[in-house]
């Protein structure tokens, strides 16, 4: 169902390329002059600190937020350049599943699978009740095609929504917090399957999580963000044997660190009002 694309004939191209991207909400900068570039077919992990701009990358990749400065680069193509419909047909390349992937409530599981494929295709029926099965079938939940959102269990409904994220055979597969939430045996399931769709599907995959052993398992590559910008990226077992202090706060899962515990704040005994007191208590 892919677009065919001059630009994709080049399997050397990255598939997401960020050049000197910077960006930010209104006055303020999140990210400055960042330099990114996802292998076609890799899973990178982003990882970093809280508000550090992990999902900010993720949405200038789909061209819901517009950097400032810099181009962003998707198999190729300067998204700045793409107009309205240029931009419609690259987003249907790409599938997202957000933390708050929420499913149709009212849509029972198949229908929610369905639903990108009404939407976007002309398929029949008979064709759609077939891919949705085969997604289903993907992230093992075929049996439950009948059930509603209500009626299954938190990570299954995540499974759901990734089946409903690649209906349309995306290219390329971006996760905001796909753990979040998740008990250890349904984090490992949902980890596994990242893996595997990435590798059955051959498509890219872009994986924000602050879970350190679950993404470490999966990515071939680990991008940390933090202050503004890149401060370390390589292999799993790069960044474990890396002595860079903020990697190892991260990686250890150390309070503090180069990364502050508490934000800055007036001091305590202001804010408690013992300055005022004078008498120490
Ligand atoms: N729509 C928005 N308008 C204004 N500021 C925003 C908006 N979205 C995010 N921000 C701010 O941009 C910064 C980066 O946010 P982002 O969601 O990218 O961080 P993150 O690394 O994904 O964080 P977390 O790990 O906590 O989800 C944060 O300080 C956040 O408050």
């Amino acid at each position: 169902m892919h677009e065919p694309s001059l630009a994709s004939a080049n399997a050397a191209t990255p598939h997401v390329e960020l050049h000197n991207v910077s960006c930010g909400y209104g006055q303020r900068v999140i990210l400055r002059d960042v330099n990114l570039v996802v292998p076609r077919g890799q899973v990178l992990g982003l990882m970093g600190t809280s508000g550090g701009g992990k999902t900010t990358v993720l949405r200038l990749i789909g061209r819901q937020l517009r950097p400032f400065s810099g181009e962003v680069h998707f198999d190729g193509q300067d998204l700045a350049t793409l107009d309205e419909e240029g931009i419609y047909r690259v987003r249907r390349r790409m599938g997202m599943l957000f933390q708050q992937g929420a499913l149709f409530t009212d849509l029972s599981v198949f229908d929610n699978v369905a639903f990108p494929l009404r939407e976007h295709t002309a398929l029949g029926e008979t064709l759609i009740r077939d891919l949705v099965l085969m997604k289903l079938q993907a992230v093992g939940l075929r049996g439950v095609r009948d059930l509603m959102p209500s009626q299954v269990s938190g990570g299954m409904s995540r499974r759901v929504a990734l089946a409903r994220a690649i209906a349309l055979d995306p290219e390329l597969i971006m996760y905001d917090e796909p753990f979040a939430g998740l008990d250890p045996i349904s984090m490992g399931v949902a980890a596994r399957l990242i893996r595997e769709l990435n590798r059955a599907l051959g498509v890219t995959s872009i994986v924000v999580s602050h879970d350190v052993h679950e993404t470490f398992e999966i990515a071939d590559r680990i991008v940390f963000i933090a202050n503004g910008g890149i401060v370390a990226q390589g292999t799993p077992a790069e960044m474990r044997a890396s002595d860079d202090p903020l990697v190892r706060q991260f990686i250890d899962a150390q309070a503090d660190g180069p990364v502050r515990f508490h934000q800055p704040a007036q001091p305590l005994d202001e804010d408690f009002g013992l300055a005022a007191r004078g008498d120490g208590r």
